[in-house]
């Protein structure tokens, strides 16, 4: 039987929309994601590609429905306690990392994350400085030289490539990528999307991906989805997915 790590089952959130009208910025989306699936998730500004995101982190409390995270009901979980089965990496390099802790510091932070252990540096022993050396390494942007460096000082590229690794180093069930190359430079995000396609395949992790890339979305994932007034307007993949064009994209965008 297929393992579903995602489902949301009629998830709804309803907000006050002024002048006691309602309107449900999530609507009644169900959605099941089979463990492994990579979904890329596309949608205009404001269709609720976050709402998404942030119900299924536990930021957004549903209205409605229900949320259920490697067949655990999570509804009402809070987002420490969804830490467990997810992590998240966000457009904004500053967003994932402590700045003045060193590289090999927050790696350590993201390796006994949920553990109530304090921090000491004195964890950081060669072997683990050697652990965390081929791991930056395999970033290919100069991360594995600098791992006493304060993370502050390190590039945007550097930065979230350090933030993606963290994300992952718990092998969480499901990751959720935010426009995590958006504000990197062409080149600097071409590297990362291989990585993260990689690193995906490699953990067996599921994911989704919002992007206003429309080439990474095609290039990238099993599945595809577009988000349209909190609702999903098109769920595709496999050979569906594979024939579709940036022109098919951008026709389906015209229409919702
Ligand atoms: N907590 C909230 N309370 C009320 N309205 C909200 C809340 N969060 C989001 N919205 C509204 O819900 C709609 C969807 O917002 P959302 O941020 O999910 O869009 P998005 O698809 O991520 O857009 P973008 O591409 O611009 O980031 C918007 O109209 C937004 O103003």
């Amino acid at each position: 039987m297929t393992e579903i790590d995602v489902a949301l089952i009629d998830a709804t959130v309803t907000v006050n929309a002024g002048l006691s009208n309602e309107k449900n910025i999530l609507d009644h989306v169900s959605l099941e994601l089979a463990a492994g699936d990579f979904v890329s998730v596309l949608g205009s500004n404001g269709a609720g590609k976050s709402t998404l995101f942030n119900v299924i982190a536990g930021t957004l409390p549903l209205t409605g429905g229900e949320i259920h995270l490697g067949g655990i009901n999570v509804t009402h979980l809070s987002e420490t306690e969804r830490t467990k089965y997810l992590s998240r990496v966000f457009q904004d390099p500053k967003l994932g990392t402590a700045p003045r802790m060193t590289v090999a510091e927050n790696l350590l932070l993201a390796e006994r994350r949920g553990q109530r252990r304090r921090l000491r540096n004195r964890n950081l022993t060669k072997a683990k400085l050697a652990e965390y050396g081929q791991l930056t390494a395999k970033m290919g942007n100069g991360l594995d030289s600098r791992l006493s460096m304060a993370t502050g000082d390190l590039s945007g590229g550097q930065r979230q490539a350090l933030s993606f690794l963290m994300a992952t180093q718990s092998q969480p069930k499901v990751l959720l990528l935010d426009e995590h190359t958006a504000a990197l430079d062409p080149k600097t995000s071409a590297q990362l999307m291989q990585i993260t396609d990689q690193s995906i395949k490699a953990a067996n992790l599921t994911a989704l991906m919002i992007t206003h890339d429309l080439t990474d979305a095609l290039e990238y994932g099993n599945r595809l989805l577009i988000i349209a007034d909190g609702k999903v307007a098109l769920d595709v993949s496999g050979a569906v997915k594979n024939k579709l064009t940036v022109t098919d994209l951008l026709t389906y965008f015209n229409r919702y």
